[in-house]
């Protein structure tokens, strides 16, 4: 499928409808096999939920999608440039001396560069995000004091200000109350309705019953999809 980007008012590539394969892929920890031989199709401005036990590698696919860890052997094709990966909360250290604004403001770096100076669209998409996930009342307090829902927001706030092409969430509902959950939830919904291709790792039953597409894993293995 062909790539025609096209950037929007709101920061949005517009008209990207590349699938992603994923081609006997096989990715290593060390000498430790966590995806063996695995064939994926994602399709294009759809949502598509990773299932499976603990350790079943969902957080291994996500890496690989999100280029963090080369698979060993096989290939990965269809990946547009912007993607955001939406870490689990509990990846982010309690120490991390920074804010919730630039936590979301680091969605902008790809845009902006690390060092970019930020310009008025930048600001706004920094605002609407925190906005989106309604906690611009907590936009000045340090991400390790908060809770883990508070916590959660902030990141799924980072990919959201990021404008991704593709968006990957490491279970973005883990632990988080019913408002958070719902408040997540339609962001993700929102990210799928401008076409963007989401792909989740969840736990939660009834959020994979709302994707588009399921693949459960198990042991580094497809089980279905
Ligand atoms: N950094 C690492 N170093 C070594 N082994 C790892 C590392 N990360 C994951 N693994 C191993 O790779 C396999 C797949 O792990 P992965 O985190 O992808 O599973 P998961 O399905 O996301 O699990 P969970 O539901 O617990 O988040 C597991 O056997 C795990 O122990």
């Amino acid at each position: 499928m062909s790539e025609v980007p096209h950037v929007d008012d709101n920061g949005y590539h517009q008209h990207v409808r590349a699938s992603i394969t994923v081609s006997n892929v096989t990715c290593h920890y060390g000498h430790q096999p966590a995806l063996c031989d695995i064939n994926l199709t994602m399709p294009a401005g759809h949502i598509t939920a990773l299932t499976g036990s603990n350790g079943s590698g969902k957080t291994t696919v996500l890496s690989a999608l999100g280029g963090i860890l080369e698979p060993s052997r096989g290939q990965i094709t269809g990946l547009p440039e912007n993607v955001a990966f939406v870490l689990q909360r509990s990846a982010v250290s309690d120490q991390l001396p920074i804010t919730v604004k630039q936590t979301v403001a680091m969605g902008r770096w790809r845009a902006r560069g690390m060092f970019g100076r930020l310009n008025h669209e930048d600001s706004r998409i920094i605002h609407d995000s925190l906005e989106q996930m309604r906690i611009s009342d907590l936009a000045g307090r340090r991400i390790g004091t908060l809770s883990g829902g508070q916590r959660q927001r902030c990141l799924v706030a980072q990919g959201l200000a990021q404008r991704p092409d593709l968006l990957l969430l490491d279970e973005p509902l883990a632990g988080v109350d019913f408002e958070a959950a719902e408040c997540i939830a339609r962001a993700i919904e929102a990210e799928r309705s401008r076409g963007v291709t989401i792909v989740l790792a969840t736990h939660d039953v009834g959020q994979a019953e709302q994707c588009d597409h399921v693949v459960h894993l198990e042991q580094g293995r497809v089980c279905y999809s």
